[in-house]
């Protein structure tokens, strides 16, 4: 069942968070398989003859999101709603809100956010909206609300908010990650461990596709001497962080870069009838003695693995091999949607090896290379041959496995 947390995070100022817990989702965007579910933050700052909403919730959840905020403000108190990002995750409820609100508050974003909500909501959205630039500063109930842009980070409109005296960043999907955590913040470490892959997965299938972008604009957000200085870090998504703040920003740099993990091997590959498995049973075997650490990934008649689980490894691995049959003159479907989104939303700088087999006229591999060649993934090497692997297969297996680890190293 959906559940809507309230908590306060602080009495100085009195901040709280709203929190959707939404474990009735699937997909995602209607793409990304998230069984771990997801959170949608809000949050709401009672200050001297201000109060502040950052960002609301998803549309459908609009009703009890609203009783939720009910509990600790009435709708019309509200005077200022700021808008960092407009997906419909944490816009969809504003509507609504604002005509309870009697559209007295004052909505702050981007131009972008401007332009987008009155997209999505119609005129009267945006009739009392207040653009921001970069670095722009506003007086709000006795604080300095300094606005900067992280565009791409992951819609054009996206920016955060920094409460001056406070020392508090509002990120919105910035800082984010799937999952619902049993905590609200960061304290527990146990599950900050159990939550972070999850953030991953957030990263990759969500801002995937711009990670050059995570880099640059947590450059610009440390260059401003903010990150370091923190006390909270108070995404649109997932945990708040409280007690390491900058630890998640940093987390974000990481999988941005695609820093690795020592010794991790990302293995995926498809199989319908074995003859691909066994090429990867060489595979592995040759990793393992090698000393690496194989994370594998295969779709057959008994199992088909979630593809953003697949992307969630990829920015902490060393190196990849991609294994596939050629099905119908193609990549077999599933390995070549996986690649598809791989290259879209995880394009990295990392060795592959490629594996196939076929029936009459293998076509896969070059179908491979030729998609990682136009990628930023550097291509060590392609075996494939018909049917069962030879023992001469198995050499050149074992020899392009020992080429991509020498890459890696
Ligand atoms: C539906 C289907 C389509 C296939 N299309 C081709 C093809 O176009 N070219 C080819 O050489 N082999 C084709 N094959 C044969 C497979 O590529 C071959 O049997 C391969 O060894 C399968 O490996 P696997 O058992 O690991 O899936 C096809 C097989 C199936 C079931």
């Amino acid at each position: 069942m959906v559940a809507v947390r309230v908590e306060q995070l602080c009495t100085d100022p009195e901040l709280y968070i709203i929190r959707v817990d939404d474990d009735r989702i699937k997909y995602f965007e209607a793409t990304w398989e998230i069984p771990e579910g997801i959170t949608y933050n809000s949050y709401l700052m009672k200050l001297d003859g201000a109060v502040v909403l950052f960002d609301a919730s998803k549309g459908e959840y609009t009703d009890i999101f609203l009783d939720a905020l009910r509990k600790i403000v009435d709708p019309k108190e509200i005077t200022h709603i700021i808008v960092h990002h407009t997906e419909p995750d944490h816009s969809g409820a504003l509507p609504k809100l604002l005509e309870e609100n009697g559209h007295r508050a004052q909505i702050i974003g981007t131009q972008f956010a401007r332009n987008l909500l009155q997209g999505f909501y119609g005129d009267e959205v945006v009739k009392n909206f207040k653009v921001v630039k970069d670095g722009e500063e506003l007086s709000i109930g006795g604080k300095t609300f300094r606005f900067i842009t992280v565009p791409w980070l992951h819609w054009p409109d996206t920016m955060i908010t920094y409460v001056v005296e406070d020392r508090l960043i509002f990120s919105c999907d910035a800082g984010g990650g799937y999952g619902i955590p049993e905590a609200i913040d960061d304290s527990d470490e146990k599950v900050v461990e159990e939550y972070l892959p999850h953030v991953t997965k957030y990263i990759v299938t969500v801002i995937g596709h711009y990670h050059k972008y995570i880099v640059q604009n947590i450059k610009k957000l440390k260059g401003l001497g903010i990150v370091e200085e923190a006390k909270m870090i108070l995404p649109g998504h997932g945990l708040a962080w409280c007690k390491n703040p900058k630890r998640i920003f940093e987390f974000y740099e990481a999988v941005g870069a695609g820093v690795p993990e020592k010794d991790k091997v990302l293995v995926i590959y498809d199989s319908m009838y074995g003859f691909v498995e066994k090429r990867m049973e060489i595979v592995l075997d040759e990793l393992k003695k090698l000393g690496k650490k194989p994370v594998v990934y295969r779709f057959t008649d008994k199992e088909a693995p979630a593809v953003s689980d697949i992307l969630g490894e990829v920015p902490s691995a060393e190196a990849l091999v991609i294994g596939a049959s050629t099905y119908e003159a193609e990549i077999h479907p599933r390995v070549r949607y996986t690649l598809y989104e791989i290259l879209d939303k995880a394009n990295y700088e990392k060795p592959v090896l490629i594996v196939g087999a076929f029936g009459w006229g293998g076509v896969a591999g070059k179908k491979i290379e030729t998609l990682i060649s136009r990628s930023k993934f550097d291509l060590v090497d392609t075996v494939e041959s018909r049917g069962r692997p030879t023992e001469e297969d198995e050499r050149r297996l074992r020899e392009a496995v020992r080429k991509l680890v020498a890459w890696a190293s």
